[in-house]
């Protein structure tokens, strides 16, 4: 049974069809990645699946329920959110930062969990090498830092779902590389994992499968070679690899 999915999804923002007749189910255990150009729909596709977005038609599923009957706590328990805007502007620990992750299991800072709770929102930094971290306060942060703990706060939300938007993003070589790796782990594991990536060749070394949205429509679901040929890159991205295999474009 899929663990979240979308029927016919149509909707309209402002003037803009972000999503026109989308249809998507993601299983337990898989990787997928949501690729598409800046504005073709991608986290309006996350934020429908999870509820945060009304569809104008069709509607989404998280465990085999409509997802707007489910209260908000329970749907915190279902999927994780890491979102591809993440402003935290007031002082606060990296520790209860990453301790939000389990919000809607435990409703507690970081120094009032058990045992069990310290010991899960540790390992979370320590799998994104932010242990050295502690004691920080996030606004003193650097760009990939911070980004290092809103994953580690994505993964340590023990739901059956993660969905990421741009979970690579500000991060440097080495860190993109482990916070894919820790996505494919914790698919391995047999949690869903849907991120949105814009470094193509990333979704196709690290996805099981991939989906091209093309200005709100599903332009290939499929194994990432299929999915990411040279003639769909070449159509929705507008580049091509020259000579030297870099992609430029068209
Ligand atoms: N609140 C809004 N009001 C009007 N239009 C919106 C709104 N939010 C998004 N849009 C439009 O909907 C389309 C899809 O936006 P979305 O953010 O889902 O794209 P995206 O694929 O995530 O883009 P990016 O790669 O740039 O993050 C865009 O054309 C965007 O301008």
């Amino acid at each position: 049974m899929s663990i979240a999915a979308l029927h016919l999804v149509s909707t309209r923002l402002g003037t803009t069809l972000a999503l026109d007749g989308v249809d998507f189910s993601i299983e337990a255990g898989e990787f997928v990645a949501l690729v598409g150009p800046n504005g073709a729909g991608k986290s309006t596709f996350l934020k429908v699946l999870l509820g945060l977005i009304e569809p104008n038609e069709g509607h989404a599923e998280l465990g085999g329920s409509r997802v707007e009957t489910i209260a908000p706590r329970i749907r915190g328990r279902m999927a994780s959110y890491l979102p591809q805007s993440r402003p935290i502007s007031w002082r606060l620990d990296v520790r209860d930062v990453v301790a939000l992750g389990r919000f809607a299991w435990n409703g507690a800072p970081y120094r009032r969990l058990n045992e069990g709770g310290r010991a899960s929102v540790d390992s979370a930094l320590a799998e994104v090498d932010a242990a050295h971290l502690v004691g920080r306060d996030m606004a003193g942060l650097s760009g990939g830092e911070a980004a290092r703990i809103h994953l580690a706060r994505l993964i340590v939300n023990p739901a059956p779902l993660l969905v990421a938007d741009e979970p690579a993003s500000a991060l440097d070589l080495k860190h993109q590389y482990e916070a894919l790796r820790t996505l494919r782990r914790e698919a391995d594991r047999g949690r869903g994992v849907l991120a949105a990536i814009h470094d193509l060749e990333s979704a196709r070394r690290w996805a099981d499968r991939v989906v091209v949205l093309d200005r709100g429509q599903v332009r290939a679901d499929a194994r990432p070679n299929t999915a990411l040929s040279p003639d769909i890159v070449r159509e929705v991205f507008g580049v091509a690899r020259d000579e030297t295999g870099h992609y430029v474009p068209v």
